[in-house]
């Protein structure tokens, strides 16, 4: 099951993405926003990254203008790992390398078909164990500066 959020900015890209998403049968569930009225990026970015440290989710995906702002929000929530991804190279990565829980997109710089294009491609790959370490120091950091 894939968490899915935008802001505004993100949410026709979303829209796009969900219905992808029936159409290939993937299971997701939506946590808004619902339309496009301004909202803030830091309400749904925090809320999908709380779904995802949940554990109930396969991973997230969260879509603001750029990626950026709603990418920093979903970093805030203990336990994620949000990677704004650009390209299918850093898509690939994002997995291989960080193990990425969230991946986030720009409703204003990435066209429908290649957003698909990258979360097919960080869907499909695997992650190398070998970073192991890295993440470890990132949960040891959580741990041991979290209240
Ligand atoms: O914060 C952002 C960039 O990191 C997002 O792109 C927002 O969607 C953007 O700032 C919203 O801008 P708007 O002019 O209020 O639509």
């Amino acid at each position: 099951m894939i968490a899915i959020g935008s802001d505004h900015a993100g949410y026709e890209l979303k829209q796009q993405l969900t219905q992808y998403f029936k159409e290939q049968g993937i299971p997701f569930e939506d946590f808004g926003t619902d339309g496009l009225a301004s909202v803030d990026y830091p309400d749904y970015g925090i809320k999908v990254g709380e779904a995802v440290a949940t554990g109930k989710y396969e991973f997230g995906i969260v879509i603001c203008g750029t990626g950026i702002g709603i990418s920093i929000s979903a970093n805030k929530v203990k336990g994620v790992r949000a990677a704004l991804i650009y390209d299918e190279n850093t898509a690939k990565l994002a997995k291989q390398h960080n193990n990425a829980n969230v991946i986030a997109l720009g409703g204003r710089t990435h066209p429908f078909e290649m957003a698909v294009k990258l979360v097919e491609a960080f869907r499909n790959e695997v992650f190398e164990t070998r970073h192991q370490r890295r993440l470890d120091k990132l949960a040891h950091y959580e741990k041991e500066h979290s209240k």
